[in-house]
């Protein structure tokens, strides 16, 4: 495609996705699909260059206030990545000056706004909690995320799959904290993998590994997650229980679950029975009612933890969907907990940075049930052989676990255990 096409296309996209009523992924691949032609390439650019603008969104803007044309075009001028020969043989002249003259902004001509990127509200949230950390937070949270894998133990070991993946000629190491986890450096297209094909792996960030690590979920046992999407944690869990027992995979999205299937026949689990319910107190939900040895709660959530990937939930939450996410998370976690048979286990997780989704819905359940007893996180990290476990908790005695993208590499998670008193 010619420069200036690929530009107008990206100054299009960008101005789709900035109307921020559907999440930014779900408007590239719509994009994509009504336009069959744009080949590979082409669709690398126009989703970096979309992708680029929504990260430092306040910083581009900021440069974007001089110059000429519409506000979309100069923003896909600034956010347009690679060559910048390339980029200039699509510009006008004015336009080729004003470029030069951004690049000669310098950080100190940067307000903090403009280097953090991130709406006022979040970013006092995230400084109350991490303090002096707060810079390389937000470092962190606007660079795009590594590829974590997670190795089908039913299948491989992690050292075979790591061999394999070298022979294909990616960079891969093995994750510091998951004893599942394989790291690429770069991007890859797995698709293509006979490892992937074959259900050797999975795509899933270290940190959701470790979720599913903390349901220790074993052979023959009745489990559920009650919040299963796409199945990324059911298919850890299926695995830890060698492919016996019964798994439950309940959503309110029929069409989440759906996407479990091809992951499942990829995966070799038997176990698995994705159930779609209409709400948290589905009758169908009810029958089972004390009969789960583990109970999975990955509750839905502002996703904020995982701004490396999905940068446009930045602009998309406000305090406001923050306090209606919180009740809602309350609503399930309660409701799912009677699931749980007296000795059995409770994980309640999100991928959200803010207390109010985390400590706080944990500590309201907490004192609610007295029927549940708070496990520390710590010792079932440090029980199942995690490697500076003690590096991963918060809060009194280690009891949760909380992983933040600048000291663990992994997107933002948090994550309480109960037991059910027998
Ligand atoms: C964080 S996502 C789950 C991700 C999934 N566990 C994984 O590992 O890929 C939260 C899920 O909760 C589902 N959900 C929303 N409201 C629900 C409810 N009331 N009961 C059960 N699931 C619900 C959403 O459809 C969404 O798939």
């Amino acid at each position: 495609m010619h420069p200036k096409a690929l530009l107008d296309e990206s100054t299009r996209l960008i101005e789709k996705v900035f109307k921020f009523d559907h999440p930014a992924d779900a408007v590239v691949a719509r994009h994509f699909r009504e336009n069959k032609a744009l080949g590979p390439r082409e669709r690398a650019t126009l989703s970096d260059t979309v992708y680029a603008v929504l990260r430092e969104r306040l910083k581009l803007e900021w440069l974007a206030r001089s110059g000429t044309g519409s506000k979309w075009r100069r923003l896909a001028i600034l956010g347009f990545p690679g060559d910048r020969d390339f980029l200039k043989s699509a510009l006008t002249d004015p336009e080729k000056t004003w470029l030069d003259a951004c690049a000669r902004v310098t950080d100190g001509d940067f307000l903090a706004p403009h280097r953090h990127n991130l709406p006022e509200w979040l970013a006092q949230a995230l400084r109350d909690q991490v303090g002096k950390e707060f810079d390389a937070l937000a470092t962190s949270l606007n660079q795009p995320a590594p590829l974590d894998l997670r190795v089908n133990t039913l299948k491989m070991k992690r050292d075979a799959a790591v061999t394999e993946l070298k022979a294909a000629g990616l960079a891969a190491q093995a994750t510091p904290f998951s004893p599942w986890g394989v790291r690429l450096q770069d991007k890859a297209n797995l698709g293509k993998l006979p490892l992937f094909i074959n259900g050797g792996i999975e795509v899933q960030d270290e940190g959701s590994q470790l979720l599913a690590l903390l349901m220790d979920a074993k052979r023959g046992e009745m489990v559920a997650d009650f919040c299963a999407g796409a199945g990324g944690k059911t298919l850890a869990i299926g695995a830890s229980m060698r492919n016996s027992g019964r798994l439950y995979a309940f959503d309110t999205s029929a069409h989440r679950l759906d996407a479990i299937k091809p992951r499942l026949a990829r995966s070799g689990l038997s176990n698995v029975h994705p159930v779609a319910i209409a709400h948290e107190r589905d009758e169908r939900v009810k029958r089972l009612a004390g009969k789960m040895d583990r109970v999975l709660v990955d509750a839905p959530c502002s996703g904020l933890g995982t701004l490396r990937r999905s940068p446009d939930l930045k602009w998309r939450q406000t305090p406001e969907t923050v306090a209606a996410q919180a009740e809602l998370q309350g609503r399930i976690l309660a409701s799912a907990a009677r699931l749980v048979k007296p000795g059995g286990r409770l994980v309640y997780a999100t991928c959200s940075l803010l207390p109010q989704e985390n400590e706080a819905v944990a500590g309201a359940f907490t004192r609610e049930h007295p029927d549940f007893e708070v496990l520390p996180v710590s010792a079932l990290l440090a029980a199942a052989h995690v490697v500076d476990s003690d590096q991963l908790v918060a809060g009194e005695g280690g009891c949760f676990l909380r992983l933040w993208p600048h000291r663990h590499a992994t997107d933002g998670f948090f994550a309480a255990v109960w037991t059910k008193k027998p």
